[in-house]
């Protein structure tokens, strides 16, 4: 353990200094692409236009035959690409893996100056992060570059969420961190085979109102990431990073993944996966607050002066800790509002129609 007083002492010599604050950037949908695959290559620029993050994935779902292939890909992607606002993010192969050294030696060396962030799997605790830090403190500082790259880790091992508030804090660069349901359904023994998304058979039953154990007794689906979402977030707000839902692999479903999206983000996650073109939209619907939410919340806030005190607001009682929910939902449209002016004229349209019937 480092001493709190060297927390933002860079790694190696010649590294750039670490964050002290993760930005908040938008990041409503982390889009997967292979960048080994032509196909999807060639649709990079334009879904970088439609998406807050971009992420070249060289981990699972990459063949290990196409390791290199995809590593070289997203260097040339990277090389040829200016994508703006859009952040550029890579998931690296995991830490035991064959690839992963080159995998960071060759990102950080040939475009770790277009990187943001860089995703780390199976992250089973603190040890992870302080290999990852160090190595990339040395490859930043023999590279020259001038901004640290920030790392978000992946919960998908039990050591994992076992460890998950040590993971969160074990490093300035923690950018994030995602839910990772289907490997850690695999690493727990869960009885599953979906990669996220709920299960019929994880429910609870009204109890039996007569004799008969099988009439009128209705069933709900529970959700079964609720635990280590809830845990999660948590761990991130409490070290000053963000939190993810990952993947919901039945893209045809996209009421299911909307549904998952939002219990997400009602929780406290600022975004999630997207693994196909049609659930970018569904990640935008879902992360971007809506415009009568964003209203009241503004309308709270204009009535609530210094945010101290109680008044009532259609019958509903205010005070110093709505305001401050109501700073969280407002603090976020500002900064969707920023990149997206569509988002922008919705939220000042709600807001000037709610003033105006208060
Ligand atoms: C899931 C897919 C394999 C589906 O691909 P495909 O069968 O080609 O779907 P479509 O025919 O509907 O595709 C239509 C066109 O769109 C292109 N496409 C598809 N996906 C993408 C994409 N992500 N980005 C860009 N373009 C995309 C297709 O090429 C088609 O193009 P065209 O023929 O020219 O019209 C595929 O979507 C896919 O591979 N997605 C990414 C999967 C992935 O990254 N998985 C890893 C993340 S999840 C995970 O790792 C689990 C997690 O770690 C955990 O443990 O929980
Ligand atoms: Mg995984």
């Amino acid at each position: 353990m480092r001493s709190p007083k060297d927390f933002f002492a860079p790694l190696a010599v010649g590294a750039p200094a670490p964050v002290r604050e993760i930005p908040p950037l938008p990041s409503r949908m982390i889009h997967f692409f292979d960048p080994g695959n032509e196909k999807m290559v060639a649709k990079a620029p334009d879904i970088a236009t439609k998406v807050d993050v971009l992420l070249g994935n060289l981990e699972d779902a990459v063949r290990a035959d196409r390791k290199e292939a995809a590593r070289q890909g997203l260097v040339d992607v990277a090389k040829a690409n200016d994508f703006g606002q859009t952040q550029l993010w890579t998931r690296v192969n995991s830490l035991d893996s064959p690839w992963v050294l080159d995998d960071l030696i060759t990102l950080v060396t040939e475009i770790g100056d277009k990187l943001d962030v860089i995703m780390v799997p199976k992250v089973e605790g603190a040890q992870d992060i302080h290999y990852v830090d160090r190595l990339l403190a040395q490859l930043e500082a023999r590279a020259g570059l001038t901004e640290p790259l920030l790392v978000h880790a992946i919960l998908e091992t039990a050591s994992g969420v076992a460890n998950v508030e040590e993971i969160a804090g074990a490093s300035p660069r923690m950018q994030g961190i995602s839910l990772g349901p289907a490997d850690l359904a695999a690493s727990r023994r869960m009885k599953t085979t979906r990669v996220g998304g709920g299960h019929p058979g994880y429910l609870v039953r009204t109890d039996p109102t007569g004799d008969d154990l099988t009439e009128g007794r209705t069933i709900y689906q529970q959700d079964l990431w609720h635990y280590t979402v809830a845990r999660m977030v948590d761990a991130c707000a409490a070290n000053g990073i963000l939190p993810y839902y990952g993947p919901f692999g039945d893209i045809r479903d996209v009421v299911a993944c909307e549904d998952q999206f939002r219990n997400a983000f009602l929780l406290g996650c600022v975004g999630a996966w997207s693994l196909h073109p049609a659930q970018i939209d569904i990640a935008r619907k879902v992360f971007s607050p809506e415009p009568s939410d964003v209203a009241w919340a503004r309308r709270v806030i204009a009535a609530m002066g210094d945010g101290t005190g109680a008044v009532m607001i259609d019958g509903k009682m205010q005070d110093d800790a709505s305001f401050k929910q109501c700073g969280v939902v407002a603090e976020l449209a500002d900064a969707l509002a920023a990149r997206d002016p569509e988002l922008a004229a919705a939220y000042d349209a709600a807001t000037k129609e709610a003033l105006e019937n208060a």
